[in-house]
């Protein structure tokens, strides 16, 4: 499981403060104790105090916990959220309000450089903990959208192509046009260049593999391909495939002679959200595929989302994936990179901040840990 390896290892070289704003779930204080445990991250537990020592058994060792709603930086933040939306109708009372919801505030920890990431979304909706990224980080300098995928993971035995794979769009935007679904094309090459040092071969799914099929909603796919790779000829783009075609060497060969990819695709861009949720949950559920994610491309800061359905172990892989998010260390030649792949110089992580982030207050033991 290389990808995981690579993720982990560049969590444990810069362990970085992240922020957990569902500090009370119990799945989510296993994870950050098993965070602290491994030396991959610094977690701060957002909650009240009681709630959160609830979750994590009385041991809050290498554990920050932090109470949105007696928190010292309540009064910056909220003037800090009210900057950012008042053009948007949010008056000063909305924003203190608005701040003590653990998302927001988490988000805010992540805008002022209080954390380095975020990671939220084992309890609240998908919709609930993008919009607070959406609103409070907000896109990267050189993003148009901010869309997500999962990186799945195939590792079992009965797994016959075993490794890791891109699923996008599954968890973010809705019903995508040509340009979006380019866009969605393009992050999601990178993000796994990114994650795994390899090349990125990228399939366009459809229900149509090369024209056997006709309609507008092929249409709009084959039309997002021809975007994509206008906009990066450096990359290998595909579509529109039928998941075989792109997964299975002889359906592709069959189905589409004239393949680059000839079945070999890492990167499946689904059609709209219906396809890509439905597919990854399949992929996970059925098949035995792990899937960590949604992790969102496109912002300015790391901000990455759970299923509601996550286990401990979905939520610490997440922990390890934004801290390395926010060293940006999956450069060509990384530990566990051959950094002879085609295609893999230079990679960082795509749209995200590269710049080092000051370290953060919650990481010394203060006032506000509770007694181990
Ligand atoms: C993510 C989602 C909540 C955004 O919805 P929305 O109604 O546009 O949310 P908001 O209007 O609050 O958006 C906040 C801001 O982000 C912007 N925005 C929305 N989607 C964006 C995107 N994909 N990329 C960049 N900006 C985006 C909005 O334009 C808005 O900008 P503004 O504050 O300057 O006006 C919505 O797309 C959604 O519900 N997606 C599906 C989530 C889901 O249920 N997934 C299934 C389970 S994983
Ligand atoms: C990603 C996803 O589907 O999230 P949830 O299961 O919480 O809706």
């Amino acid at each position: 499981m290389l990808a995981l390896d690579r993720i982990i290892a560049a969590a444990r070289a810069a362990p970085r403060a992240i922020v957990l704003p569902e500090g009370a779930d119990p799945r989510i204080a296993a994870a950050a104790r098993r965070a602290v445990r491994e030396g991959i991250a610094r977690p701060v537990l957002l909650g009240p105090m009681a709630e959160v020592m609830a979750a994590l058994g009385g041991d809050a060792r290498g554990i920050a916990v932090e109470d949105p709603a007696t928190s010292p930086h309540l009064q910056a933040y909220a003037e800090e959220l009210y900057l950012l939306r008042h053009d948007k109708g949010m008056d000063l009372a909305a924003a203190h309000r608005r701040i003590r919801e653990p998302l927001a505030f988490a988000a805010m920890m992540v805008r002022m450089g209080d954390a380095d990431g975020t990671v939220g979304g084992a309890v609240a909706t998908t919709a609930e903990t993008v919009r607070a990224a959406l609103q409070i980080i907000g896109l990267a300098p050189e993003a148009r959208l901010v869309s997500s995928f999962f990186l799945m993971l195939l590792c079992e035995d009965h797994h016959v192509q075993k490794g890791a794979y891109v699923f996008a769009d599954c968890g973010l935007v809705i019903d995508p046009d040509a340009e979006e679904l380019a866009d969605i094309a393009r992050a999601s090459a990178d993000s796994f260049t990114a994650l795994t040092g390899e090349r990125a071969k990228v399939a366009m799914l459809s229900f149509s593999t090369a024209g056997s099929a006709r309609h507008a909603r092929v249409d709009k796919v084959v039309e997002a391909a021809r975007i994509a790779r206008a906009a990066r000829p450096d990359l290998v783009i595909e579509g529109e495939l039928q998941f075989d075609a792109a997964f299975v060497a002889a359906v592709g060969a069959a189905k589409a002679p004239g393949s680059a990819i000839r079945g070999d695709a890492n990167v499946f861009v689904f059609p709209n959200l219906d396809a890509a949720n439905i597919g990854y949950k399949i992929a996970q559920r059925i098949g035995g595929a792990r899937a960590i994610g949604p992790v969102l491309q496109g912002l300015a800061k790391p901000a990455n989302d759970l299923s509601r359905g996550c286990s401990e172990e979905d939520a610490f892989h997440m922990i390890a994936l934004t801290c390395a998010q926010a060293s940006a260390r999956f450069a060509a030649g990384a530990e566990g990179c051959p950094a002879s792949l085609p295609g893999a110089a230079g990679a960082a992580w795509p749209a995200t901040s590269a710049a080092p982030l000051p370290p953060a207050p919650f990481s010394e033991p203060d006032a506000r840990r509770p007694p181990a």
